[in-house]
């Protein structure tokens, strides 16, 4: 990423490229990116719209992989300028043990580093969480916070316990000497609730909807905040973040970013009547029609029946006591350090977001039902 070359051609890595994120990630990269020469796509799981994307001028590469393995890290990053390190096991819904998701998200993240590091890659752009922050076991609410705001992030669940841990380790490693002698320049990005086409629980919920004949039912006050960022727009962040590393390396060098656009503040529930509600569905109640003390112990009952029938199947609803706490507790962000740090504006407006995810929703209709 000499500065006389400026015609020089890139080579980027996505991890996790076939992901919800990821493969937003890769389509901006293609559309963004004028210095882009080559972009290798690492997943576990191929998807067949990379095929499509072999056609045009940029050598797109697809390669089958797991972050788990150093090796298989370290001969996909070599030759890379740049690894946007996306992949990562999101599960908040114990499907998977704690053990793969920290082998996943800490030891594949150590592994992206160490494979930059030995093969002389110096920009790495980590996708972390809000999680990282909070909500906290406590259940204190962050509002409108930003990267400075206090809040004692207190972890248990395995998920951001992970989250946490390797994105200290991406900011660690920052300053270390790559092959070559050059240091490691890394950030992380901090998405909140990130929704848009190709959401899974925004499709999860739908397809509830439309079981229940047409209907939600309000489970959390529409008092409770939760910070919710476009897809795109998250995309768009980490292009720029990317781009931007070399040329600012003393600035956002060790930094995180919460990812933000100008989604409205609204609780979880009422964000995802934005593009439910357009596609038919309503929420009944204008409080919630449970107890919450109920949901509780709901969401304790789903724990133990999880537990129970795991010899026989896996059982792994959208209600436990982790999902009802990240629900119920208030967590937003405002803040501009991304766009004093490195520019970033929001692509998409929240117009267009909306109108895109609606879009979206409507467009799986005919599946759904
Ligand atoms: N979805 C959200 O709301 C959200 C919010 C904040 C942060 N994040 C973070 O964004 C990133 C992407 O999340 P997503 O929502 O797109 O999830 P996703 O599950 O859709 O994508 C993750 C991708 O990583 C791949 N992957 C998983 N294990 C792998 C392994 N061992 N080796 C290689 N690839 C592997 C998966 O196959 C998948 O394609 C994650 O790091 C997640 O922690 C997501
Ligand atoms: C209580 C029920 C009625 C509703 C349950 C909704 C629940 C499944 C949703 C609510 C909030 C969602 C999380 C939140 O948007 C942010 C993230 C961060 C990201 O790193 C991973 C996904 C996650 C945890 C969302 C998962 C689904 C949650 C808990």
């Amino acid at each position: 990423m000499a500065d006389s070359a400026q015609a020089q051609k890139l080579v980027y890595l996505v991890t996790g490229g076939c992901g919800f994120l990821g493969e937003h990630v890769v389509r901006m990269l293609l559309q963004r990116e004028p210095r882009l020469g080559e972009l290798r796509v690492f997943d576990l799981h191929l998807g067949p719209w990379l095929e499509e994307l072999k056609t045009g001028s940029v050598r797109v590469t697809a390669i089958q992989g797991d972050v788990t393995q150093a090796h298989e890290v370290a001969a996909a990053v070599a030759g890379a300028h740049v690894v946007i390190h996306t992949a990562g096991l999101v599960d908040v819904f114990g499907r998977a043990s704690p053990k793969t998701i920290h082998e996943v998200n800490v030891q594949g993240t150590q592994n992206v580093i160490e494979a930059c590091v030995q093969t002389g890659t110096r920009f790495l752009v980590y996708t972390s969480s809000m999680e990282v922050v909070g909500p906290n076991t406590k259940g204190h609410p962050f509002y409108r916070g930003n990267e400075d705001t206090p809040y004692e992030a207190v972890h248990r669940h395995p998920y951001p316990c992970s989250k946490a841990l390797a994105e200290w380790l991406v900011l660690e490693a920052n300053g270390r000497k790559v092959c070559g002698g050059l240091p490691l320049v890394t950030c992380a990005l901090r998405p909140t609730g990130i929704y848009g086409e190709g959401h899974q629980i925004m499709r999860d919920f739908y397809r509830q909807g439309l079981r229940l004949g047409g209907r939600l039912f309000r489970a959390i006050p529409a008092s409770v905040e939760h910070g919710r960022v476009y897809v795109g727009n998250v995309a768009w962040m980490h292009v720029l973040a990317a781009r931007e590393l070399e040329r600012r390396a003393a600035l956002m060098g060790g930094q995180v970013y919460f990812c933000y656009d100008g989604s409205p503040y609204k609780s979880y529930e009422d964000f995802n009547m934005e593009f439910l509600g357009p596609c038919g569905l309503r929420l009944v109640g204008a409080r919630p029609l449970v107890p919450y003390w109920l949901l509780v112990f709901l969401a304790a009952l789903n724990v133990l029946l999880q537990w129970l029938l795991r010899p026989l199947l896996l059982y792994a609803p959208l209600l436990n006591p982790y999902t009802l706490a990240v629900a119920n507790t208030t967590f937003t962000v405002s803040t501009d350090k991304a766009q004093r740090h490195f520019g970033y504006e929001p692509m998409f407006s929240w117009e267009d977001s909306r109108t895109r995810t609606i879009l979206w929703v409507q467009a799986m209709e005919g599946s759904a039902q």
